[in-house]
């Protein structure tokens, strides 16, 4: 009777099954579909992209290096997403002191511990000592002082954090207000806050983990202010770990994201510390408190540190995207929704237009800065050489076009990896997708290394001063040559008769320029305007027309970027399938660059309507002549699951096991009844338990 009944039961089950499922497809088959009817190997791309064969092997071995710990398994990667603070500050730091110690005892190079770092995306208090503690050291202390302080610091004797911005002041850097007075008497400074505003917050790693910290100070010698400089500064005592004397320092609490660093605060109540304690390698003071400033030459060198951390910033940026991109667009390939009749196939979600429109432009947004990053550190690599022979022309050209790149890059991927979590649906508001966290982290980017408005303002001072040099006869070079035409240029309109017009790259390369020289000199006029014929760089004539300024300078950086993005792409060493997907992929790009801001191009009459709708026309037909090369356009990425790290973005497409394995082995569901059953639900559902409270009343 029982066996009958299970029969029944079976036999019913797979009835109702089959008839549901007559149009399932498993999403493992979607993927490798997908990976038919590309139109070129995604290998050899990658190859191209990432710089090489050897560059993939290397990466492949230090995944399989992490994995074979128990700090970097894939288990104990997939298990983050459900730890608390506290957990990450010290998985974080496990993590950095294991891979030091592998790079101190020779098994590792210092690239591949940096690599190693990268891919484990787990970022820890030490990430500051190592790129801006020993670095600083490095470049602003003398020979002594390195002498002293280096030997220490890598060997992790003591750790160091970068403390310059304060409760009151980041962006504003003179404006910080820690005092470091000298004392001639005993040959020491005293470093103070005198206000709450002057108290250091953010530093990264000054929490809970440096010992140390760079400090930045104004220097204060016989009541005269010499403005801010770097002293090495001990906050901790080394046996204990616990604050020195009149020093205040803690976690600054809970952030957007990068829960596991510890950012700190510090207060400092007149902290003595040695007179070597500045560092003294560009600028000095004597025993007797003379004050010898850095030279001009110096000053600029400092600048090219800054630029460095720019060009890196670029190619991190295109690197981000990739992955946001990497995890939505295989997600979107194999989630499908609605079918006209039950039972028929449902539609891959990358098939309907609003979601190929916001991804794949985002795969060319990803492209561009990838190639745009690879030119960013060839330019820093050549002021390099110059600079080391004594030439710091280029660095001026360097600094304003890594400013606004370093705006447009993170903004391009900030917002880019949010547009790729919302095009991930549901799935992609969950942890597991990797995408939430990814934001969170990398979102403070555009705050970092200069904030991205006030860097772009820096790119639209140089526009404006090039202009004002135009027009003084003078000639400008450069990334803003451009602008030496501005005059026949304002007088151009597009050429555009036909919708496979604005795929030439001359059209596309014409509009932009046009663009950015309309919105410059625009820019231009303005402030003479306001001025009344006389640019002011500074005050009421600058501050309330920043809104055009910095949209002048995304225009500029925005141009930079494409036509760096074609050349790169033209000048790549590809297959001819490989190619031709990507001249598609710069068209789209340029053109989805001009749809974003089409209003510019309607302002000066350089576009009319008719030319407006077949740009709209070509970007649609464009969609669909690449939807068929998305997956392979991410898989070309190269980017590996370990990095991806999400349910969603993994290579072979078996997601929704993947979500439900990650779901089930988590804290929450170690036990049947939840966490929550004895003491909360227990006495409110459980029938025993209520009758019980019920006689006691
Ligand atoms: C995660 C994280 C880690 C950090 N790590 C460190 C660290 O290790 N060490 C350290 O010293 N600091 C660190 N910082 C601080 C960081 O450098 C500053 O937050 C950053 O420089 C921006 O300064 P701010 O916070 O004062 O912003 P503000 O300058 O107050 O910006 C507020 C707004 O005003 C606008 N604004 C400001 N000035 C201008 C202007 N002149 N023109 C137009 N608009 C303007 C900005 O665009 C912004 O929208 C960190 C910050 C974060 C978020």
């Amino acid at each position: 009777m029982v066996r009958e009944h299970c029969d029944r039961t079976t036999a019913l089950v797979n009835e109702s099954s089959q008839l549901v499922l007559a149009g399932h497809v498993e999403p493992q088959d979607d993927l490798r579909a997908e990976r038919k009817r590309a139109s070129f190997s995604s290998q050899e791309l990658a190859v191209v992209l990432n710089g090489g064969t050897e560059v993939l092997q290397r990466r492949s071995r230090l995944i399989s290096q992490l994995q074979s710990t128990s700090w970097g398994s894939q288990a104990a990667v997939s298990q983050r997403c459900f730890h608390s603070r506290e957990q990450l500050h010290v998985e974080g730091l496990v993590a950095q002191t294991e891979i030091w110690k592998l790079m101190q005892s020779g098994a590792l190079s210092q690239q591949d511990a940096k690599d190693m770092e990268t891919l484990l995306t787990l970022p820890g208090g030490l990430t500051l000592h190592q790129y801006m503690f020993i670095p600083t050291i490095e470049t602003q202390g003398d020979e002594e002082q390195q002498a002293y302080w280096l030997p220490k610091a890598r060997a992790l004797e003591i750790t160091g954090a970068y403390a310059q911005t304060e409760m009151g002041h980041g962006t504003f850097v003179r404006g910080l207000e820690t005092t470091a007075t000298y004392d001639r008497a005993s040959e020491e400074f005293i470093i103070h806050s005198p206000a709450l505003s002057s108290i250091k917050w953010w530093p990264g790693g000054l929490g809970k983990t440096a010992t140390h910290c760079i400090m930045l100070a104004r220097l204060i010698i016989n009541s005269k202010d010499h403005g801010l400089h770097p002293f090495v500064m001990q906050i901790r005592d080394l046996h204990t770990h616990l604050p020195l004397a009149g020093v205040r320092v803690g976690d600054i609490g809970p952030k957007f994201g990068y829960n596991g660093v510890d950012n700190g605060y510090l207060m400092l109540d007149r902290v003595r510390i040695p007179r070597r304690a500045m560092l003294m390698r560009h600028a000095r003071v004597t025993p007797d408190g003379h004050y010898f400033p850095p030279s001009a030459e110096n000053a600029k060198a400092t600048y090219g540190t800054m630029v460095a951390i720019r060009a890196l910033l670029v190619d991190e940026a295109g690197w981000v995207l990739a992955r946001a991109t990497t995890i939505a667009v295989r997600y979107t390939a194999i989630r499908r929704q609605t079918s006209e009749r039950v039972g028929d196939k449902e539609l891959q979600v990358l098939d309907y237009q609003n979601l190929a429109a916001t991804l794949l432009p985002l795969v060319a947004s990803a492209y561009a800065l990838i190639f745009m990053g690879k030119a960013s550190s060839d330019m820093y690599k050549r002021f390099e050489q110059d600079r080391d022979a004594g030439n710091l022309a280029s660095l001026p050209e360097l600094h304003v076009l890594l400013a606004g790149m370093k705006a447009l890059s993170t903004w391009t991927a900030a917002d880019g990896i949010e547009a790729c979590r919302r095009g991930c649906g549901g799935h992609g508001y969950s942890a597991l997708s990797g995408l939430p966290d990814l934001y969170a982290s990398y979102v403070q980017n555009v705050t970092l290394e200069g904030d991205n408005n006030v860097m772009s303002l820096q790119t639209a001072r140089h526009l404006v001063k090039s202009q004002e040099a135009v027009a003084k006869g003078r000639r400008v070079e450069g990334s803003a040559a451009y602008l030496q035409r501005a005059e026949q240029e304002l007088h151009r309109k597009c050429s555009v008769q036909a919708p496979q017009d604005w795929q030439t790259a001359e059209v596309l390369d014409a509009a932009l320029r046009h663009r950015a020289t309309y919105l410059a000199a625009e820019g231009h006029k303005l402030l003479l305007r306001h001025g009344g014929g006389k640019i002011n760089f500074a005050g009421p004539d600058w501050n309330g027309n920043t809104v055009q300024l910095i949209h002048m300078a995304q225009a500029h950086s925005q141009l930079v970027l494409h036509t760096t993005f074609a050349q790169s792409v033209h000048q790549a060493d590809l297959e001819p399938a490989a190619r031709a997907a990507l001249i598609k992929l710069v068209a789209l790009h340029g053109m989805s660059l001009l749809l974003r801001d089409l209003q510019d191009l309607f302002m000066d009459g350089y576009l009319q309507a008719f030319q407006a709708q077949m740009l709209v026309q070509r970007r649609n037909e464009l969609l669909l002549e690449l939807r068929p090369d998305a997956v392979a356009l991410v898989d070309s990425f190269g980017i590996a699951d370990y990095q991806l790290n999400s349910c969603l973005g993994r290579s072979d497409g078996d997601v929704y096991r993947a979500l439900l394995e990650a779901a089930s082995g988590q804290q929450l569901n170690k036990t049947e009844e939840g966490p929550a059953w004895n003491a909360v639900l227990k006495p409110w559902l459980d029938p025993a338990s209520r009758q019980q409270a019920r006689s006691k009343l």
